[in-house]
């Protein structure tokens, strides 16, 4: 971009009205909402430079992942304001470097800003887009938050993390993902889908299926370390790991995920190509190829649940102590059962969860679904407890 294009975003960026936001230990300026609504509504992709408050959560559960991870450098590849990068450096680590990029001039100039405002030493703008960036440098943690799909961007973040390093990525495509756009699915993921009771985990296992297969290009192996679901969006943390055959071991983890239409059965399996429910006979639905494996690692849990105390200044605390106690409860099982969808099957009314986790002993809620529990139960034990648990 010249000289004078650049002035005149930097002049742009100036005349965005702003407002300070304090997110965390980071106060930053981001574009005032008011500035931007219409007719009463607003969305943050209508201002200059993007800024998602509902994004807080997302980025609260970030900050302390990437905490345990200690990077001596970030790349944070889709910056906007800096919000993420600048909490990074201010409550999680001391990296060496972080490399804020984006590809929005206006972002850049405000991200400067926002980065001499909160006393950054160590840092890089670039505005490149995500994908050269993350082929240019090399780090230990790369940070991919883009509109919609992380999908054109997972083989980027492979290349740009170092051996061993760490990627973290967002992704707010949920109709693809969840199977409502089954054709968008296949051309994102690469995966013929289909829309499943418990097509919220159903997406997150597409998605890190498809970080598998690319990580895999590269010879690296793949460990989610820390994965969820909320509202609108998927957060993961997935590490990699060198060699060709760890590629090849993640890559067996690799299967469908099933549905039978007649009686509710779910089940995981490697072979792709099963025509009828094992159980009874009906005919299946199916979605793959997917990540089959856990979707979070039981130690990374664990730690993020230790340190949790010193982030407790932050205003999801209770929420994020929530959810990292369910992640770890429901772990050490795989898909979820949705009993609303199994009693409407059995034609009986919903029984209260409780009573059907209690029945069945070896069981959980999920944080998927409010309405889903997990269980090592065998179906028959679910459907008999959701029948008998008044
Ligand atoms: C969802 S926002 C990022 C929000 C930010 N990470 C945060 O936590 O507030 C996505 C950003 O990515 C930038 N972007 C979109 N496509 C890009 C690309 N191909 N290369 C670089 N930046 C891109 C947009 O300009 C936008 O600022």
């Amino acid at each position: 971009m010249g000289l004078i294009s650049s002035l005149r975003m930097t002049l742009i960026a100036l005349g965005t009205k702003l407002y300070e936001v304090v997110e965390g230990k980071a106060k930053i300026l981001a574009p005032d909402p008011s500035a931007y609504s219409r007719e009463g509504k607003y969305d943050p992709s209508w201002a200059p430079v993007f800024y998602n408050p509902k994004m807080t959560f997302n980025r609260d559960a970030s900050v302390i992942a990437v905490s345990l991870l200690s990077p001596k450098s970030i790349l944070d590849s889709m910056s906007a304001t800096g919000i993420r990068g600048i909490r990074y450096n201010l409550e999680s680590v001391s990296p060496d470097e972080t490399i804020f990029n984006d590809k929005n001039p206006a972002a850049i100039t405000l991200l400067r800003i926002n980065v001499e405002r909160n006393g950054l030493k160590n840092y890089k703008i670039t505005q490149l887009d995500a994908n050269v960036a993350m082929h240019q440098f090399k780090v230990d943690f790369t940070d991919v938050d883009p509109f919609g799909s992380p999908s054109p961007f997972t083989l980027g973040a492979v290349a740009s993390t170092r051996r061993g390093g760490v990627i973290a990525l967002t992704a707010t495509d949920l109709a693809p993902l969840e199977g409502s756009s089954r054709a968008s699915c296949f051309r994102k993921y690469g995966v013929r889908t289909s829309k499943l009771s418990y097509s919220k985990e159903a997406g997150l296992r597409i998605l890190l299926g498809k970080v598998v297969r690319d990580a895999a290009l590269f010879e690296r192996g793949v460990v989610p370390l820390f994965s969820f679901y909320k509202e609108y969006y998927y957060r993961l943390f997935v590490k990699l790991e060198p060699g060709a055959k760890r590629a090849d071991k993640s890559l067996q983890e690799l299967g469908t995920m099933y549905e039978c239409t007649k009686c509710g059965y779910i089940f995981l399996d490697t072979d792709p190509c099963i025509r009828s429910c094992p159980l009874c006979g009906g005919s299946l639905l199916s979605s793959g190829p997917a990540w089959t494996g856990s979707i979070n690692d039981e130690v990374f849990l664990d730690k993020m649940r230790s340190v949790l105390e010193k982030f407790s200044y932050l205003k999801s605390y209770s929420e994020l102590s929530y959810l990292l106690n369910l992640l770890k409860n429901e772990n050490k099982y795989k898909l979820y059962y949705n009993l609303s969808v199994i009693a409407s099957k059995l034609r009986t009314n919903m029984r209260p969860i409780h009573k059907v986790l209690e029945c069945l002993g070896d069981a959980s809620r999920t944080h998927f679904n409010n309405v889903g529990i997990k269980t090592s139960r065998e179906f028959k034990e679910v459907v008999e407890c959701l029948k008998s648990s008044y």
